[in-house]
């Protein structure tokens, strides 16, 4: 499989643009709390490496995933935040529920950013284990919480 040995959070950091004044939420999920916290380590140390005060990193928890997008939309329409990035872990059970989750999500999130003009990042995790999930939250797939706080950063560039 292409990712068997790579760390997938690997990025460049030329060309970043200047987000010393910017505003950012984390709006993080409880499920799968081990991973999710993982994540938001990496998403707030990747935001303070690359310059944003720690005053202007603000989290806001979620019960799970499908909640993330009423959260996005709760730290999206406040004129103070920039960028809001989404953190989450939804692995794969015996039922459905997984996808169902997986699809409000995904929608939801791509809908916050179309109503408000700003970034919302998507970084819900969809294994199916929760192997998987810790390769991937600072494991040897690397963080998508530092990938996730990345995008945001680029997508403020534009
Ligand atoms: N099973 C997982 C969930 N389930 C909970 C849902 O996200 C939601 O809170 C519930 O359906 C009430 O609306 N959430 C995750 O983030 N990860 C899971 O693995
Ligand atoms: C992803 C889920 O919602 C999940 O953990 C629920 O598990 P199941 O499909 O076995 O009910």
């Amino acid at each position: 499989m292409a990712t068997a040995l790579k760390n997938l959070s690997e990025y460049s950091d030329k060309n970043l643009s200047d987000v010393s004044g910017k505003t950012f939420a984390i709006v993080v999920s409880e499920w799968n709390e081990e991973v999710t916290e993982a994540l938001y380590k990496g998403a707030k140390e990747t935001l303070l490496v690359n310059g944003v005060s720690e005053k202007n990193i603000i989290r806001k928890n979620v019960p799970g995933s499908y909640e993330l997008s009423l959260g996005a939309q709760w730290m999206a329409q406040r004129a103070d935040v920039d960028a809001v990035i989404c953190l989450g872990c939804v692995i794969q059970g015996e039922t459905k529920h997984f996808d169902f989750i997986n699809q409000a999500v995904a929608i939801g999130i791509t809908e916050v950013n179309l109503k408000f003009n700003k970034p919302v990042i998507f970084g819900v995790l969809t294994p199916d284990t929760q192997e998987q999930a810790l390769d991937r939250a600072g494991g040897k797939h690397g963080n998508k919480g530092d990938e996730a706080a990345i995008t945001a950063i680029k997508m403020l560039g534009f």
